[in-house]
């Protein structure tokens, strides 16, 4: 299900004051992750990509150098819910 007002007041919030911007047509939400080098980049999406295949939920993303740009959205329900704002709280906590 996507998230309702009250989700959004509560949980995405926090996110749009933590780098994260929202996309109003598509309803995704996109940050762009900068680290040191390439190796802590790409450290960086591994970490992630174990946690998504847990999630069974998985983000847009592109690499260049040392940034990574992200995009979260659902694509079965054409939009935001829970499992974007876990996964944005998880790649939040990876990053560092
Ligand atoms: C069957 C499988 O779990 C689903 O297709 C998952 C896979 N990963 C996914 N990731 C994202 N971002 N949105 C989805 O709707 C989605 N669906």
């Amino acid at each position: 299900m996507r998230l309702n007002e009250d989700e959004r007041a509560h949980d995405l919030a926090p996110l749009l004051q933590n780098g994260w911007t929202h996309d109003a047509d598509r309803d995704a939400i996109s940050k762009v992750y900068a680290f040191k080098n390439f190796i802590d980049a790409f450290g960086f999406m591994t970490r992630t990509a174990i946690w998504a295949e847990k999630y069974k939920h998985h983000p847009e993303w592109s690499n260049v150098w040392n940034k990574v740009d992200v995009t979260l959205t659902t694509h079965d329900h054409d939009g935001l819910t829970e499992l974007d704002v876990k996964l944005a709280r998880k790649m939040d906590a990876l990053a560092g």
